[in-house]
């Protein structure tokens, strides 16, 4: 079977996108999709995504990581698939989509694309450290030292395969406050390697800083990440979090075919 295919990134997270409302890609078949983004034996990403068809909505979106199975929410890929299905003509300027955390509303800004996002859990602080799912799990450890050149494997060993998130496992956040700016690295559950960004893992980092420093009100937060910037803005009233959009490119790079 011949399937056409969709290169996108957003900033460095990288996603092939297919155009599937005919229902015809086998989804279920995770060895194929692991193949297909292996980054040397394949087309390369960090994770598939499929455009399907929503009976109440413009469209759906099912997202693999690239072990090929089914992740839980994708912020980097929500704004990727908005950018699709405008391409696509799906879409105009504004939609309102199905993922697997539930419904998200999006729209553009200039070349960049605005995703509302779902707090999936209270914000839970751990000796500074802090956990909370903002549609995908993630713990998150701020430091002043360069991240840089950061031991990001020591956390990977220590919280990513400890006793407590071995099974699930959970996303790894370093972050350094430089001025404003928050610069991170991430290393990704089911891709199980650092990623150039992690639009999940940006708005948690951008949410428990706010926690952090007990900031208050419409928060704007400015956020570095190793494949480019992009920034969360939200509201915060004590430990109510609402409004909460994250914002960033979102580009196509090539357009493929490839047999299955
Ligand atoms: N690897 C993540 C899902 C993708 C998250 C990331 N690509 C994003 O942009 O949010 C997980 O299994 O929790």
């Amino acid at each position: 079977m011949k399937v056409t295919f969709y290169k996108y990134h957003g900033t460095g997270n990288d996603f092939i996108l297919i155009d599937d409302r005919k229902n015809e890609f086998p989804a279920d078949n995770a060895e194929l999709i692991d193949k297909l983004c292996e980054r040397r034996f394949g087309i390369g990403a960090d994770g598939l995504m499929l455009l399907r068809n929503h009976p109440d909505l413009d469209f759906e979106m099912i997202y693999f990581n690239s072990d090929g199975r089914y992740s839980s929410m994708c912020g980097n890929g929500g704004r990727c698939i908005v950018a699709f299905a405008k391409f696509l003509g799906v879409i105009e300027d504004r939609t309102t989509f199905m993922a697997v955390d539930g419904e998200h509303k999006a729209q553009f800004s200039g070349d960049w694309v605005e995703l509302q996002m779902n707090a999936k859990s209270a914000v839970e602080e751990r000796n500074g450290d802090y956990v909370l799912d903002t549609g995908s799990p993630h713990f998150i450890h701020f430091q002043n030292a360069e991240i840089s050149n950061a031991d990001l494997n020591k956390y990977v060993e220590e919280i990513r395969f400890g006793a407590e998130f071995k099974e699930e496992g959970i996303n790894i956040n370093l972050v350094q406050p430089v001025g404003e700016t928050l610069h991170m690295r991430t290393y990704e559950r089911g891709v199980e390697d650092e990623t150039f960004s992690c639009g999940t893992g940006v708005t948690a980092v951008a949410i428990s800083n706010a926690f952090k420093n007990d900031r208050n009100g419409e928060i704007d937060q400015p956020i570095k990440a190793r494949g480019g910037d992009l920034s969360v803005s939200f509201e915060k009233k004590g430990n109510e979090i609402s409004n909460i959009w994250l914002k960033g490119p979102a580009e196509q790079v090539f357009k493929g075919e490839i047999e299955i």
